[in-house]
């Protein structure tokens, strides 16, 4: 019978069913950061249990690393959780990526980077970004702390079958927009629950086009589409990326393995459970403008009236989000300024999100209104940036230059936005609080964070080359 990718992946890993109840499925390789592991280490620990296959577990810290002077982590909570990781993994066997590795960074980030994701693995973390790794072919999904337990203890997982959804991705995308502003178009244009209980295979033109980098960036956010998990079937490029890394086979064993993940397709005639659309030609890059990440529309346009919207619900959400954003309705989103301008994280955090940013700040300085900061995804991220001059264009332009983790991604180390002040971020999330108590967040691309931290304001980057033409 025909399957799709989904079912493949997953058909590869029940390894127990019974009528009626959710099926046990193997987990191949387990993440671990030092959020969401403490307490499952714990429990292992009082039941007198080990981590049973350390082989299949990595782990390292992201979310509390301070990106200035790493070594001397002054917030008591993120000290503890820190020295806990480190603790957990020397007990357990567990490899660590600590922070004096160059493999440190944020978990999505540097799993990928060294050849730990592989097509058709099922991939958990305590972590909701895991699907960035659907990127690959692989089923990759967040799990909370006690399902971390189960699997440190089992390997395995009770998880019920999701559905499966298509997002058929039309054309191709115009210069100038990006793969964040394909993910923000699509969570604009469906919600964010559009894909509650579905895993999505995102297919099409425009996804065959992309890098895996750019793929990370479109499953990253599935999440905020409401997915269990987003997938991109392998290809010649996914291959191409994989070639040579640290825990890809090597050599004739490489061979076998592309002959194996070359079957991860999703077969013809094989049936979605659903399928949207999206046309990837009439996409212009997109700004959020509310507290969620659907919450999004075109740089040209305005500021919604929360009366446009259809239902009591949907204008309700507005008028709120609107009010803490500090917004009036019918203002150009190119007019609001902001105070703060964050690159990085586990969306936009690795080696060509940095490549575009500098291609845009090259030359320029950023407008002495606000503060930008860039933050590599990982070790070899920021290794690759130096070795590329990126961080002297950075730095240059008026950028600061800082080291790996989460970084103001999420407000759990020193990198926190004041109350009131407004950021553009290339991160995945932009609800109250996010980014520090108070603070406004809006979703930007790379390219446009980086054009904003020069104007001070919205810009719409496919703008920007003529200002480069006109200036040279
Ligand atoms: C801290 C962690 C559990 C959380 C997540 O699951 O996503 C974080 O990474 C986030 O992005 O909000
Ligand atoms: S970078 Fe942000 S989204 Fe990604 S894991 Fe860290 S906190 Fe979560």
């Amino acid at each position: 019978m025909a399957k799709t990718l989904f079912e493949k992946i997953w058909d590869n890993h029940v390894i127990h069913q019974e009528a009626g109840k959710p099926s046990i499925i193997y987990i191949d390789l387990h993440l671990v950061h030092e959020v969401t592991s403490p307490q499952a280490f714990e429990g292992l620990r009082l039941t007198n249990r080990k981590v049973r296959r350390p082989d299949l577990t990595y782990a390292t810290m992201d979310h509390n690393v301070p990106t200035k002077d790493r070594f001397n982590i002054t917030d008591p909570i993120s000290k503890q959780q820190i020295d806990t990781l480190s603790q957990n993994c020397k007990d357990f066997g567990v490899t660590l990526f600590d922070l004096d590795n160059i493999d440190q960074g944020v978990v999505h980030v540097m799993g990928p980077e060294i050849g730990l994701t592989h097509p058709g693995k099922t991939i958990v973390c305590g972590d909701s970004h895991t699907s960035t790794h659907g990127a690959f072919g692989a089923l990759a999904f967040g799990i909370g702390t006690s399902e971390v337990e189960h699997v440190m203890a089992t390997q395995c997982l009770q998880q019920s079958k999701a559905k499966t959804l298509e997002v058929r991705i039309n054309g191709n995308l115009k210069p100038g927009v990006t793969a964040k502003d394909l993910i923000l178009g699509v969570i604009a244009k469906y919600g964010t629950d559009f894909a509650t209980g579905y895993v999505i295979e995102y297919t099409g033109e425009a996804i065959r086009g992309l890098t895996m980098e750019e793929r990370m960036t479109v499953c990253n956010m599935s999440i905020e589409g409401g997915a269990r998990a987003g997938l991109i079937a392998p290809d010649e490029i996914t291959f191409e990326y994989l070639r040579g890394r640290q825990y890809v086979p090597q050599g004739a064993a490489f061979d076998e393995a592309v002959d194996r993940w070359k079957k991860l397709t999703t077969d013809d005639g094989a049936q979605y459970d659903w399928v949207v659309e999206f046309d990837a030609e009439s996409l212009i890059p997109q700004v959020t403008w509310g507290t969620s990440p659907g919450m999004g529309t075109d740089v040209t346009a305005l500021v919604p009236d929360p009366q446009s919207f259809t239902t009591e619900n949907e204008r309700k959400a507005a008028e709120k989000a609107i009010e803490y954003m500090g917004l009036t309705p019918g203002t150009p989103m190119t007019e609001l300024a902001v105070d703060y301008v964050f690159i990085g994280s586990c969306t936009n955090g690795r080696i060509e999100d940095l490549r575009a940013a500098a291609a845009i700040a090259q030359g320029y300085k950023v407008s002495p209104t606000l503060t930008a900061i860039v933050v590599p995804g990982s070790g070899r991220v920021k290794l690759q940036a130096e070795r590329e001059g990126l961080d002297q264009i950075f730095t240059e332009a008026g950028f600061e230059w800082r080291d790996a983790g989460c970084s103001m991604c999420l407000a759990m180390n020193p990198d926190v936005l004041q109350p009131g002040q407004r950021c553009a971020s290339t991160s995945n999330r932009n609800f109250e609080g996010r980014q520090g108590r108070d603070g406004r967040t809006h979703l930007v691309s790379p390219a446009m964070a980086a054009a904003a931290a020069i104007e001070g304001h919205f810009v719409d980057v496919r703008d920007w080359k003529f200002k480069v033409k006109q200036q040279a």
